[in-house]
């Protein structure tokens, strides 16, 4: 199976509010699939159709090559869910409340529960009602990784998670797609999903803006850099390159900076030439690309003050 989610033209209305609007998508086996999009965009409203939980205006959804709607059952014991607002009864103790879903889903060993617990530091002698929202995430984690499920739905994974635990999270996503297995997760912390996504899509209003590889979008980002020379260079000693307008070399011709648009290769050859003494680029700024499709705007590499060199 190729694709694990195939969305066609999926439409939800909720009475006059618009939840999706025509949605697209395939996300295939084996990939972090990264679903961003601001507050209301429609992220959750997406993951519960691909659950049944919610049934769509119009449009299909397809999921592990079933319907959610015909073949929910068999659905859900090939999927891992963790909900938005994940809920539990309070009144067991995390052990017993982890088992009994674990026997819902036909049986789970009690070493995977045990060690998944153990990794996100998750108590499981205390009483479900007594945990703190983070540690109720880690039992949420727990039971939608414990059948290491062929695909996992996880909409907003990390809410609540201290940074450790966040980390210990993309550490486990990452172990089930090297196993071949699928996550598709949704989040608004855009490094996360930089960290561990293979492709990401962004909804706004319902609709599908953008969908691309994190390579891809990484390649139209922009940096920041600062290199000093030894001596001072020609004036126009870079100013073929491409994307010149955005660096600048100072009055002395010893400083240059600006920045420079997805791969630095052009100008770490050119500055070869140059007895170069100091040299400071920043990380892409990835979250910059993202903003501007949540935004409204392409993504277009940002303006630039900068004069060419
Ligand atoms: N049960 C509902 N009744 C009415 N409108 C709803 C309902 N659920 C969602 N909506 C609306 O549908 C739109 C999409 O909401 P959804 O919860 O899917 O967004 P989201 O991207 O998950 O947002 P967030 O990041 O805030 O969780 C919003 O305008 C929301 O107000």
């Amino acid at each position: 199976m190729e694709n694990v989610i195939e969305l066609h033209e999926l439409t939800k209305r909720y009475g006059a509010r618009r939840g999706l609007a025509g949605l697209t998508l395939q996300v295939r086996t084996g990939e972090v699939f990264g679903f961003l999009g601001p507050n209301g965009a429609g992220k959750s409203t997406t993951i519960r159709l691909l659950l049944d939980l919610i049934r769509p205006t119009s449009g299909t959804a397809t999921v592990l090559g079933l319907s959610p709607r015909a073949q929910g059952m068999e659905l859900r014991a090939r999927m891992g869910y963790l909900a938005g607002d994940f809920v539990c009864d309070g009144r067991q103790n995390v052990r017993g409340y982890l088992r009994f879903l674990g026997a819902l889903r036909g049986g789970v060993p009690q070493q995977h529960i045990d060690d998944l617990a153990d990794r996100l530091g998750l108590d499981q002698n205390t009483r479900i009602r007594k945990l703190s929202k983070g540690n109720r995430q880690k039992v949420g984690l727990v039971q939608a990784f414990m059948h290491r499920p062929e695909l996992l739905v996880l909409d907003e994974p990390t809410s609540g998670l201290d940074p450790l635990v966040q980390q210990t999270f993309l550490d486990l996503v990452s172990e089930t797609a090297a196993a071949g297995r699928t996550v598709f997760m949704s989040s608004h912390v855009m490094s996360e999903v930089d960290a561990v996504a293979d492709r990401v899509g962004i909804i706004r209003d319902g609709r599908l803006v953008a969908l691309d590889t994190v390579a891809h979008l990484r390649a139209g980002a922009v940096r920041d850099v600062d290199v000093t020379f030894e001596t001072p260079v020609p004036p126009h000693a870079f100013a073929d390159l491409p994307g010149a307008d955005r660096l600048r070399l100072d009055a002395t011709c010893t400083t240059l900076s600006g920045q420079v648009i997805g791969s630095p290769d052009a100008l770490i050859k050119a500055l070869a030439g140059y007895p170069v003494t100091g040299l400071r680029a920043t990380e892409p700024a990835l979250e910059e690309v993202f903003h501007s499709y949540y935004s409204g705007a392409e993504a277009a590499p940002r303006t630039s003050p900068s004069t060419a060199a």
